[in-house]
């Protein structure tokens, strides 16, 4: 695994006027590896994402990029940088087939035309890279595919535009335990390829079916970021609930960035 993490972030602050939805957040990604981020409902993951995302500004903090500090003020800004986030319900349009949807607003031309047999040759070559075979045709609506092939396409358009982190926001919710199965098993070929992978989960099953590491955010503050072999799910259903976890092995006073101390966490 590697050492250096390929995105960090430091001391984020975001409020929406006088709500402090985020404090002093840390998150550190690394190539390679899956990070879940976990917490309750509104403990201001999605408010994180957004921020990664270039979607919301950030009060305070920094954000470093392969070591480098960088400010990501769009999602442009993010998509240069290589981070892509497939959202549940918005990645894809139902109206338009495979091909379509993976090259929606990123359309390869040849002249005025599209060039189809390019586009299709490419959308072909990416989801078998990932070793997708349930899909009949690249010419399918979206409409007609299953939940679980809906969230591949979705990846599949991420890893086609040279991603270097793909943020997942839920991507087993609305699965049955098969769908579920392939698309956790899609999740760590990503980072098994390289990538970063940052999954947002409420199922610790699928959290520790594949996360290498797990940041916990609780009330908007970082919990703890600790290598899911050095915990257990009530030790994170803990960071969830109540924002620490006394078996941890921390000293009870320590600030949360202590988390990084844990054995086994890359100095
Ligand atoms: N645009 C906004 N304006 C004001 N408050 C907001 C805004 N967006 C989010 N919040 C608040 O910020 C907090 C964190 O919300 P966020 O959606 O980031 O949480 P979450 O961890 O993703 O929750 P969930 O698991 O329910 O999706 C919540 O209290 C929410 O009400």
């Amino acid at each position: 695994m590697a050492a250096k993490p390929l995105l960090e972030l430091r001391g984020i602050d975001k409020s929406f006027g006088p709500v402090r939805v985020l404090h002093d957040v840390s998150l550190s990604v690394y190539p390679g590896e899956v990070t879940a981020l976990v917490g309750d409902n509104g403990a201001g993951k999605s408010t994180l994402v957004k921020c990664i995302s270039g979607i919301y500004p950030i009060d305070a903090g920094t954000v470093t990029f392969e070591g480098r500090e960088v400010a990501v003020h769009s999602p442009r800004d993010a998509a240069e940088l290589g981070i892509e986030v497939v959202y549940q319900d918005l990645a894809l349009c139902d109206n338009l087939d495979i091909v379509q949807n993976m090259f929606l607003g990123r359309e390869i031309r040849r002249g005025i035309a599209l060039d189809e047999p390019a586009m299709e040759r490419l959308a072909g070559e990416t989801l078998a890279s990932l070793s997708v075979r349930s899909v009949n045709s690249l010419r399918q609506l979206v409409s007609s595919l299953s939940g679980g092939e809906r969230q591949t396409v979705a990846i599949a358009k991420a890893v086609l535009w040279n991603s270097r982190i793909v943020i997942l926001d839920e991507p087993t919710a609305a699965l049955g335990v098969a769908q579920t199965t392939h698309v956790l098993e899609l999740v760590r070929r990503l980072a098994d390829n390289g990538l970063s992978v940052v999954l947002i989960s409420h199922n610790m099953n699928d959290v520790f079916a594949v996360a290498d590491r797990i940041a916990a955010l609780y009330l908007g503050r970082t919990a703890a970021q600790v290598r899911a072999s050095d915990v257990t799910h009530a030790q994170v259903v803990e960071l969830i609930t109540i924002g620490r976890s006394g078996n941890l092995g921390l000293p009870p006073e320590a600030p949360n960035d202590f988390a990084d101390l844990l054995p086994g966490a890359p100095r």
